[in-house]
């Protein structure tokens, strides 16, 4: 799987949202897009998730065109959007149960995949009866469930309490290494983006402007050598020019 962002742009009326948007995502790569409010994450992953499509440039999988939603792009959401009258196994074994899987295999793979997130033991349980960071486990489940290309994460773990939202952090981690699943994930806190990606895309104002490679070794600590220079780098382009901006 390989997606191709080119010259992307949107508008929204007469407001230009994003524009000149170049971007590739290689398989398996684990690539965050960091920003600040408003700069434009959510609209660039919903146009990769096909809810969206482009005014400007083109997107591509595989050198196939973007259209439209497709299952081979998974998306997790901060309000992890489960069915609350499905219980957590049968929310996992929706995807593939409308992808064709028989009942019995779907259960199967909800299965596998809850025990993938430690949940093993809440299969019957409601979503409402979950805590927060466990409905987003059960959200994660879901969308690999359905064997996505590309697993879309916006601001997931954006609700959640601090430590749950760590603890969120190493248990996406945990399963990054075992699936390897390509990863797109939205966020603006800059620890988050290094402590979890390869890559770092910062995007301002609707444009991209900067990336960064993150070679620290895995499982990543903040006091690990290279962490707070690449703080300090990232925060160096975010706040660029803000402040001219600011005062003017
Ligand atoms: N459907 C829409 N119609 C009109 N304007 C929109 C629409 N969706 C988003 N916008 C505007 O586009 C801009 C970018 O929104 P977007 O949600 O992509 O930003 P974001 O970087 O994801 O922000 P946040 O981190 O707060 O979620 C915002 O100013 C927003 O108000």
């Amino acid at each position: 799987m390989k997606l191709m962002v080119r010259n992307a742009g949107k508008r929204f009326g007469e407001r230009t949202i994003l524009k000149n948007v170049d971007l590739m995502v290689e398989a398996h790569e684990f690539v965050c897009i960091l920003g600040h409010s408003g700069c434009g994450k959510s609209t660039l992953l919903n146009m990769i998730a096909g809810y969206l499509l482009p005014d400007e440039g083109e997107l591509l999988v595989d050198g196939e065109l973007i259209r439209g939603p497709s299952k081979a792009r998974g998306m997790v959401f901060q309000d992890h959007a489960l069915f609350p009258w499905y219980t957590v196994l049968e929310n996992i074994s929706f995807g593939p149960e409308v992808q064709g899987a028989g009942k019995t295999e779907a259960k199967e793979v909800g299965r596998q995949f809850l025990r993938l997130v430690g949940l093993e033991k809440y299969a019957d349980q409601y979503p409402a009866e979950l805590s927060g960071g466990m409905r987003q486990r059960v959200g994660i489940a879901r969308a690999l469930a359905s064997s996505p290309d590309i697993l879309l994460m916006d601001e997931p773990f954006g609700a959640l309490d601090i430590l749950t939202r760590d603890m969120m952090r190493r248990e996406l981690r945990r399963i990054c290494e075992k699936l390897k699943p390509t990863t797109l994930f939205v966020t603006h806190s800059i620890s988050e983006a290094i402590y979890l990606a390869d890559r770092v895309v910062v995007m301002k104002n609707g444009v991209i402007a900067d990336e960064f490679k993150v070679d620290i070794p895995h499982p990543r600590t903040f006091d690990m050598p290279g962490f707070g220079e690449a703080m300090q780098r990232i925060e160096h382009v975010l706040m660029e020019n803000e402040l001219e901006e600011a005062i003017q």
